[in-house]
């Protein structure tokens, strides 16, 4: 049997700012995450004592917890090490982690891609298991979530930006592994993200949803669309949803926002939009949406109470993105505000 390694169970930070009385401990706590990721030295000493959640080729570990969840392994970075060493592995590979942040006690998290090693070893020595990340998002909590999909998009980031796009030299990470420079040209490259609009459109008493060929069966969801060069946010929402059902918009406000990791990071900008009960006929774009239609209060509110997505055999039922997902929230907002609505609040 092999030597099991022992899980930590850290609350892992949210990026969230804690309110009023833990106000100058998030401050010290976000000061000290951009330290380690100009001070290589410091970052390197903090990684000796860190905690490291543990990828194989870009899918998390996860470990049972309590009521059939799941949460992501985090380990010791002496663990790792010693995990290394006993699957006959150079310690070295530890240096390629990459920081995540920072708990609320100031421990460095880190996370580390091990897909050079062999999967069924690492799963057996750390008693859990590496789950692709769409997976990882219906098993996870929604505080777990955001951090896993950073780390992922990070360690995606440096696996396919190892040369530089202007010269084609190879390009070297600092500590943190929050840039990677081109030292012949002397470019530093950032990691990036796409900015993506999503809106919810609704004609005052339906909200409209749209589903892509590719999305799970019986899935709709807000209409999304990656922003053009040179666009704002309100041209994108415009245009995409002219291009993708045929409509002009009213009005605009904007909810929240949300990066997704999928498929190589997008930043989601949130937004709800309206159109007037007299222009709501739809010109749906087929070699973009399979099928986008408007949807009653009655059909939102049952579809989100529905707990899993329909499975085949079963009668066509509509099912809403996780709740983890943006398109989830704008969702629910909106049945919130129609329910205030008509309660006459
Ligand atoms: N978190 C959520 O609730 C949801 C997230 N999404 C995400 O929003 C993103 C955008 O939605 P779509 O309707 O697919 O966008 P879209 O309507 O802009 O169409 C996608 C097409 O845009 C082009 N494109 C332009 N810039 C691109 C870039 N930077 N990266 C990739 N393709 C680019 C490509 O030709 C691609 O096929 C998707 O990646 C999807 O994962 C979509 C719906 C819900
Ligand atoms: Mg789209």
């Amino acid at each position: 049997m092999a030597a099991m390694l022992k899980p930590l169970r850290i609350l892992l930070s949210t990026s969230k700012c804690p309110q009023s009385r833990s106000c100058s401990r998030y401050v010290s706590r976000m000061r000290y995450v951009n330290q380690l990721k100009e001070d290589d030295s410091l970052c390197a000493e903090a990684l000796q004592s860190s905690h490291i959640m543990l990828f194989h080729r870009l899918s998390p570990l996860l470990q049972p917890a309590e009521r059939g969840t799941f949460t992501p392994a985090t380990f010791s970075s002496s663990d790792v090490q010693l995990m290394l060493e006993r699957l006959g592995h150079d310690r070295c590979l530890l240096t390629e982690s990459v920081l995540v942040g920072c708990s609320e006690e100031n421990q460095a998290q880190f996370c580390l891609d091990v897909g050079e090693l062999d999967q069924a070893a690492v799963e057996d020595e750390c008693e859990g298991n590496f789950v692709e990340l769409r997976k990882s998002f219906f098993l996870l909590t929604a505080a777990e979530v955001p951090i896993v999909a950073k780390g992922q998009a990070l360690l995606r980031w440096h696996q396919t930006n190892r040369f530089c796009c202007a010269t084609g030299q190879p390009t070297h990470r600092n500590q943190a592994g929050s840039q990677r420079v081109c030292r012949s040209s002397g470019t530093v490259h950032y990691p990036t993200m796409s900015p993506v609009v999503i809106v919810l459109v609704s004609d005052g008493k339906r909200c409209l949803l749209g589903r892509q060929s590719s999305f799970p069966r019986g899935m709709y969801s807000a209409l999304a669309g990656f922003c053009d060069m040179g666009e704002s946010v309100e041209e994108t929402l415009c245009r995409e949803v002219a291009e993708e059902v045929g409509l002009e918009v009213d009005s605009i406000s904007y909810s929240s926002s949300q990066h997704w990791p999928f498929p190589h990071s997008s930043f989601m900008l949130g937004c709800h939009a309206s159109v007037s009960p007299a222009h709501t006929q739809l010109d749906v774009d087929h070699t973009e949406l399979e099928d986008a239609r408007w949807f009653s209060l009655e059909e939102i509110t049952s579809a989100l109470q529905m707990k899993s997505p329909p499975r085949r055999g079963d009668p066509p039922g509509v099912w809403l993105p996780p709740k983890h997902a943006i398109g989830h929230r704008l969702i629910t907002e909106w049945m919130e505000r129609q329910q205030s609505g008509e309660r006459g609040e």
